[in-house]
């Protein structure tokens, strides 16, 4: 039996990555901030819901417990909760709207990956998958043919690479645990007004993936539904 955690579950990657996992036989946790929306997605997948805020350790420390007490242990780590923040112009954006960015798709994974690795360690086989973007990519904003059609969001795309950095930097730090980051690509989801031109199955693809990677799978690699990204 393979236990999942998964942050932002309620809703879009988050959602559609629990079915599939879900699907694929796991244990299913919808972890989500508003306990209406994540109970009612966890009765819909018929999975537990566990209320989590990635910006608050306290939330976040009262949800490994939960986990802790209910399951007992974790062998997949989805951190998929991410905002986009601000649309402002490099121009105007500000300290604060840097610190909404970063505390939710940096210090969040932060926060909880500290609070889920002894739950993790328990496992025979430890995965995280932390949800990046391609728009975090060094090669990608250097290339306009990659990113065309999206906005300009200096803050997220930055917050991005620093999910991805992280990523090889717990890789390097553990070897017992595989820690590797995805790009969905872009995918019409609530996140862009549904702009995106993939489906949440075809943006859910490298996600499903890297959770259900072997003993033998990679570790500190950054990949998409086609393979290995460009850093
Ligand atoms: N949709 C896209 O084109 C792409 C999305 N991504 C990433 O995929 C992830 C999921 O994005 P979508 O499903 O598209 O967005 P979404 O906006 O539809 O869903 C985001 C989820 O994160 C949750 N969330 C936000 N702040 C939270 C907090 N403080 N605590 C707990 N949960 C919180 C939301 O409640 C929601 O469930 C994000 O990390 C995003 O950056 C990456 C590349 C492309
Ligand atoms: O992270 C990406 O890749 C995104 O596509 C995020 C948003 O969907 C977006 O379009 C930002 O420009």
């Amino acid at each position: 039996m393979t236990t999942t955690f998964i942050t932002g579950a309620n809703r879009s990657l988050g959602y559609e990555t629990a079915r599939r996992l879900k699907e694929a036989g796991h244990t299913v946790i919808v972890g989500a901030r508003d306990p209406r929306r994540g109970q009612a997605a966890a009765d819909a997948l018929g999975a537990r819901f566990v209320r989590i805020d990635v910006t608050d350790d306290a939330s976040v420390a009262a949800a490994a417990a939960d986990v802790g007490a209910h399951e007992g242990s974790v062998d997949v780590l989805v951190n998929n909760a991410g905002i986009l923040g601000t649309h402002d112009a490099a121009d105007q954006i500000t300290a604060a709207d840097a610190k909404a960015v970063f505390e939710v798709n940096v210090v969040g994974i932060v926060r909880v990956t500290h609070a889920f690795l002894p739950l993790l360690r328990k496992s025979a086989n430890p995965v995280i998958v932390n949800v990046s973007s391609g728009m975090g990519s060094f090669a990608a904003t250097h290339d306009t043919g990659r990113v065309e059609g999206r906005f300009v969001v200096p803050l997220y795309t930055a917050s991005k690479a620093a999910v991805t950095m992280l990523t090889t930097q717990y890789a390097k730090a553990w070897p017992d645990v595989k820690v590797n980051a995805a790009d969905p690509g872009y995918t019409a989801t609530d996140f862009n007004g549904h702009s995106g031109p993939q489906t949440v199955t075809e943006g859910t693809d490298a996600i499903v993936a890297l959770a259900t990677i072997g003993r033998d799978g990679p570790t500190g690699a950054f990949r998409d539904r086609h393979g290995a990204m460009a850093w």
